[in-house]
């Protein structure tokens, strides 16, 4: 008997059957107890098969159902996560034994413009387009080191087309069998937050305005060299710079020029700077500089004059040419204070005293300078109640034509009797008036006592020529201005002939549309003008032909030079001419010597005034003229029979 192949399971039973009985399929059983015992044998062993199988059965049922089970829980979690990702604002990321990005899938929620690929193949650490900050990156090497988990790890990754993203992970260490198979962890794109911070870091110690750093920020590097110091590691000063005047630009020309000539200010010093200096804007106009390693007073007014010139460099703003000046004042560490400040504050003494000193100045603090500036602060003080003390008073100057020697007008200057300390001269008081914005109240009171003082003499039968007064800064922005003049000459019977008014060059050039449009009103309203100063403002013939003046004082400054100054002699014969042109006199300030004089007349100079000719005197009975007259006669006396007039 042979069993088919097919059938091995079935055969091996009843081979193991027929064994079992002593028999061979060569030898079957021959008797019919035998078949029993056989077919019993076999059917016990087909129940015990059938058993198995439907074990078997069972058990591939259970496990298929757990393997379902699991699958769908598998499935369950996966699409879980899918959604959880795609409505996350964060992304999932896997990283190799080597710490390098394999995997990284982005929320679809997540604000990031990342390409994810970016980061592929990228470790954290030794890679050109990743940087951290020192302590984070030594923090997260070491835990990755100790195949430790870590918390929000940040790092900045160059993104290819320019520009970067700041990424925080968070990554636990993922093993299989025991085997460290790198980094799994969460992430997101920070950059907005990350650059909100440094913003607000900038803005709590950077100026906005100049990106200088601010008063907070220089305070600790003030401490820093002050520690530096005490180790014995060099001196260093402070100067403190204040702009001249900068209040009147901000006034009149606005605050966005103001800005603009902060900015120009700071780029300038910040280009004096060696690396180990710094500068600061504490505010306003007030820039401060701390020159570390620099204990020689050459080196520091070495630097103090440089800052001064840099400063005083014309620049345009707006389309106008401005020219600034700044006062600083210096104090050096130990000498004038052993902590910040004390230096400080030392530092704004003597800055206040080159203010006072006629501005565009440095200073260096010592013990007297402090008092001075005491003494400068009381002064202030003393101007508020200066005109109702009747403790101003005026006096007269007299100008004079070189044509024929007449009286052509006089100038009133304002002089200052103070109860303590004399007579005060107005380049003592006028630039504290201006800033303090007492000069307005003060200027109404120079408009009364001339315009009293005309009245007077005319009382007396005299006929005085115009008289000018000085308008300031404040005084020509105020609005009341015109208002004020012809309310003035109405409360003393006197025509708009009488007055003649002094606006500096500078202060028309300081708003160039406005000065025109109120000179031409003053004009039309039949007051004198006259332009003072000329030659020191940057104005040109341009300019000129829209100010609508009757007059141009050339300012003393280049009368000084005459007649040997070749440069001196050539601009104010160009004054001259062009004056002319535009139908303007010239009266020339400050005339002090008769070669002067012959100079300025040979050069067909319409009016001279200064020392030569009368200096400024309290009016008496008579007006100057007649009172300087037999002196003058001599003058011209001599000036004719030079040039054979
Ligand atoms: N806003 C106002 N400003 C005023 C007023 N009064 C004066 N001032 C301003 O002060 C400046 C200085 O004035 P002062 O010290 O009186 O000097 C005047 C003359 O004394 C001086 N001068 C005249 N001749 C000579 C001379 O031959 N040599 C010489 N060294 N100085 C001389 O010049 C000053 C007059 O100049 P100016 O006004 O430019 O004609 C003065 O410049 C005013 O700006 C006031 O009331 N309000």
């Amino acid at each position: 008997m042979h069993a088919p192949s097919s059938a091995a399971p079935l055969h091996e039973t009843l081979l193991r059957q027929l064994r079992r009985a002593g028999l061979t399929t060569e030898q079957p059983p021959a008797e019919p107890e035998a078949w029993a015992a056989l077919l019993h044998g076999l059917s016990r062993s087909y129940c015990e098969a059938e058993q198995d199988r439907r074990l078997l059965e069972r058990a591939q049922d259970i496990a298929s159902r757990e393997l379902a089970s699991l699958n769908h829980a598998l499935e369950t979690s996966r699409s879980r996560l899918a959604s959880l990702l795609s409505l996350s604002s964060d992304w999932l990321w896997e990283q190799d034994e080597q710490g390098r990005f394999t995997h990284v899938s982005i929320g679809r929620h997540a604000a990031t413009t990342l390409d994810p690929a970016h980061l592929i193949g990228k470790a954290c650490v030794g890679e050109a387009s990743i940087a951290a900050r020192p302590e984070a990156l030594a923090e997260y090497s070491g835990r990755c080191a100790d195949r430790l988990a870590f918390r929000c790890f940040t790092f900045t990754l160059a993104a290819p087309e320019g520009g970067h993203h700041h990424l925080r992970i968070s990554g636990e260490p993922v093993y299989s069998n025991g085997r460290f198979l790198g980094y799994r962890g969460v992430g997101s794109d920070v950059t907005r937050s990350v650059e909100a911070e440094q913003q607000v870091e900038q803005l709590a110690r950077f100026d906005a305005l100049t990106g200088l750093p601010n008063r907070h920020l220089f305070a600790l590097e003030l401490d820093r060299a002050l520690v530096r110091a005490h180790r014995g590691q060099g001196g260093f000063a402070v100067m403190l710079l204040d702009l001249d005047r900068f209040k009147n630009i901000n006034d009149h020309l606005g605050h966005a020029a103001g800005d603009e000539l902060l900015k120009h200010t700071a780029g300038r010093l910040r280009a004096l700077l060696r690396d180990s200096d710094v500068l600061a804007r504490l505010g306003g106009d007030e820039f401060v500089l701390l020159v570390d390693h620099c204990a020689d007073a050459v080196a520091l007014s070495s630097v103090a004059t440089r800052a001064l010139e840099a400063i005083a460099q014309p620049l345009s703003v707006d389309g106008l040419k401005l020219q600034v000046s700044c006062s600083i004042g210096i104090a050096q560490y130990p000498a004038d204070g052993e902590d910040a400040a004390a230096l400080l504050k030392n530092a704004d003494a003597a800055m206040y005293l080159a203010k006072a000193q006629g501005k565009n100045t440095f200073e260096y603090y010592t013990a007297q300078l402090a008092q001075r500036a005491a003494e400068h602060f009381s002064l202030e003080g003393d101007l508020v109640r200066a005109a109702g003390q009747g403790e101003l008073r005026l006096v007269y100057q007299p100008k004079f034509r070189l044509a024929d020697g007449s009286m052509s007008g006089m100038e009133a200057l304002l002089r200052w009797q103070h109860p303590q300390r004399g007579l005060l001269m107005p380049d003592m008081f006028i630039g504290l008036a201006e800033e303090s914005g007492q000069i307005v109240p003060i200027g109404r009171w120079v408009l009364q006592a001339a315009c009293r003082q005309i009245r007077e003499w005319r009382r007396h039968g005299i006929e005085v020529p115009p008289c000018a007064i000085n308008l300031s800064m404040r005084q020509f922005a105020a609005a009341t201005l015109i208002d004020d003049v012809l309310g003035t000459l109405a409360e003393h019977g006197l025509g708009a002939e009488a007055l003649e008014l002094e606006i500096t060059e500078s202060v028309l050039m300081h708003d160039p549309d406005r000065g025109g449009r109120m000179l031409h009103r003053l004009r039309e309203a039949g007051v004198r003008i006259a332009i003072d100063d000329f030659g020191t403002g940057y104005s040109s013939l341009a300019y000129l032909k829209r100010f609508p003046a009757h007059t141009l004082k050339i300012d003393r400054s280049f009368i000084r030079g005459l007649p040997q100054g070749r440069e001196d002699t050539a601009i104010t014969r160009g004054v001259i001419a062009m004056a002319h042109s535009l139908d303007m006199r010239v009266v020339a300030e400050g005339v002090e010597s008769p070669e002067q004089l012959a100079l300025l007349y040979h050069h067909g100079c319409d009016e001279a005034q200064g020392f030569l000719l009368g200096r400024p005197a309290p009016p008496g009975p008579l007006p100057p003229n007649v009172a300087v007259g037999a002196h003058v006669a001599a003058v011209f006396d001599e000036l004719r029979r030079e040039h054979d007039v």
